[in-house]
């Protein structure tokens, strides 16, 4: 998956989404990301529609409760044949293992688990004082993206500064999911820990999440074309031909 660029369909409405959708027809099968807000409002059959279309999808529900009750969300999820699930690493090891536990049983073996390590929204500051966690973010979501790892996910989403070790401690195969991408020059609005899109790339993100330098832009087709043309330069620059 190495370099992906997903776009979070971040709308309130199945119609907007779908909207933007029509825009970006003229580009390769698109990997998009559904969270929350269009979940709630768009529902499941929506969400299998997409897949139908031909879309990767990534369903962002970062779930977090007791693990009884996140192996039952997984269950449910799993029979929608989306492409990846996000919970809260900090819902713990029985969480992250029972929801484990039922993508297995489900049997949906390509539906990838990732671990919210810290929100990109958060820095120092706020992991300090406000939430109470000393150490740095970095050892942080190092920490949770390891326990992660041990209780059976398949990758954690972390920000762009934090990626190179991550890839480190899981190797190749632990996807690292990067939000928090902004091109050059661009607002970082409530995000705090940002990176452009090459810089995430050269690092070694292997999934880059873009939601409103893409979905906002006057053209968002330009918009998106434009970050993977940079993703694309960073494996170029990586090793010295396209890879
Ligand atoms: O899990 C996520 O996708 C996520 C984790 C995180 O730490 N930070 C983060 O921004 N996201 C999501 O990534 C997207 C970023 O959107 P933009 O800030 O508009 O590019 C949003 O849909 C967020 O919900």
């Amino acid at each position: 998956m190495r370099g992906r660029v997903v776009i979070a369909l971040d709308f309130p409405t199945a119609e907007e989404a779908e909207a933007l959708l029509s825009r970006l027809e003229a580009e390769e099968k698109p990997f998009v990301k559904v969270g929350m807000q269009l979940f709630y409002a768009a529902g499941p059959r929506w969400v299998e529609r997409l897949k139908e279309r031909g879309c990767d999808v990534f369903l962002d529900l970062k779930l977090h409760d007791i693990p009884n009750t996140v192996a039952g969300a997984v269950d449910s999820v799993a029979r929608l044949g989306v492409d990846l699930l996000t919970l809260h690493a900090c819902g713990g090891r029985a969480m992250m293992e029972a929801a484990r536990e039922a993508r297995d049983r489900s049997g949906a073996s390509s539906l990838r688990l990732v671990a919210v390590t810290q929100l990109t929204s958060l820095d120092q500051r706020v992991l300090n004082e406000e939430l109470g966690i000393p150490g740095t973010v970095e050892a942080c979501v190092s920490r949770y993206a390891r326990m992660a790892r041990e209780s059976g996910m398949d990758g954690a989403v972390c920000s762009g500064w934090e990626v190179e070790g991550i890839k480190a401690m899981g190797g190749p195969d632990f996807l690292a999911v990067v939000p928090g991408i902004r091109p050059k020059g661009e607002a970082a609005q409530d995000q705090k820990r940002v990176m452009t899109p090459q810089e995430a790339a050269a690092r070694g993100a292997d999934l880059l999440v873009v939601g409103r330098p893409i979905t906002r832009a006057a053209d968002p087709a330009a918009a998106y074309r434009a970050i993977v043309r940079a993703v694309q330069n960073a494996g170029r620059d990586r090793c010295g031909l396209e890879c």
